[in-house]
């Protein structure tokens, strides 16, 4: 299994950027020696988070996986917005999980969207009655869905800190009023289409982030697009409000390292142990049904 944690030497390639679970490099130019500045290489690794960690287990095929898924959410969402994608042509050693995408002036802003009230907008309504400073209906719990999506935004936080809401005033004064519109109308409907999809398929997804960059004034879907990683994948035969719901992907791996087999504790603030090979195996293969299920495709 290749150590997940050191970028890959790719010939023709510079590493860029490592994220959590993703590597960024760019083409070199053969002529000058340079990085090019009009392509990137987006590599998707097998690495996978839990908890505000990256655990030791990577999941065989994840990377392929959420690639492939994503590949297919661009292509679905064409008639929307325009995708960062040139080609799929990469090196054989990251052949099935790496795109190579058009570089574009990114956006400084993570944009989220959320039709189910959860995680940080569950705890900021609880507080505020409110989710980035948009009112919405009194009594709601944990897991229900909200009367439509709405557009939460949040900066791009440093690797290893946590993305800060902003209100849309914020996204505003950043980008100005009418790219922001344009951003927000643009998030909403990708999730709205992306449930439209995904419940007739047994999934719902309770939020998705999305990044957009410019290709001079146009606004164009970079990034990657609905995957587990990038949204929450809930089981649509489990929802039930009131409590938090299940994960369809990690819900194994959570589970697994909360139970006192793992002989670890979510407080103690120390790394989690590595997961054991049937865990590692249920979850590549909530993977590979999230895909088949919403593809229509074989893995
Ligand atoms: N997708 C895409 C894409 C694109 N199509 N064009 C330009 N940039 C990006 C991109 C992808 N990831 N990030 C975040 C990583 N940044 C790396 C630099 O440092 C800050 C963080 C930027």
């Amino acid at each position: 299994m290749p150590d997940e944690t050191v970028p890959l030497t790719l010939p023709g390639y510079a590493h860029v950027y490592s994220g959590k679970v993703r590597d960024l490099y760019a083409p070199v130019d053969p002529a000058s020696g340079q990085p090019r500045g009009d392509q990137l290489l987006l590599v998707a690794s097998d690495r996978i988070s839990a908890f505000d960690f990256i655990l030791d287990s990577p999941i065989p095929d994840k990377g392929e996986v959420l690639t492939r898924l994503s590949l297919w959410w661009f292509s679905q969402l064409e008639d929307l917005v325009a995708n960062h994608v040139i080609s799929t042509d990469v090196p054989d050693a990251v052949r099935g999980r790496a795109v190579l995408v058009e570089r574009l002036e990114m956006l400084p802003v993570e944009c989220v969207a959320r039709a189910y009230l959860t995680g940080g907008g569950l705890g900021e309504y609880t507080a505020t009655g409110a989710v980035s400073g948009i009112a919405l209906p009194a009594g709601l719990v944990d897991g229900d869905r909200l009367p439509g999506p709405i557009f939460t935004p949040s900066t791009k936080a440093p690797m290893g800190e946590h993305d800060e809401p902003i209100p849309f005033s914020a996204v505003e004064a950043e980008i100005g009023s009418d790219l922001a519109a344009r951003v927000r109308d643009l998030t909403v409907a990708i999730l709205k289409r992306g449930n439209e999809v995904a419940a007739a398929r047994g999934i719902l997804l309770a939020d998705t982030k999305v990044e957009f960059g410019l290709r001079g004034d146009e606004v164009v879907l970079a990034d990657e697009v609905l995957t587990p990683d990038s949204s929450r994948f809930w089981p649509a035969d489990q929802w039930e409000p009131g409590h938090p719901q299940p994960s369809f992907d990690k819900q194994f791996v959570r589970e697994w390292l909360t139970s006192p087999a793992s002989g670890w504790s979510k407080s103690s603030g120390e790394a989690p142990p590595a997961l054991p090979e049937d865990v590692v195996a249920q979850t590549r293969a909530k993977y590979v049904e999230a895909f088949e299920r919403l593809t229509g495709e074989t893995f």
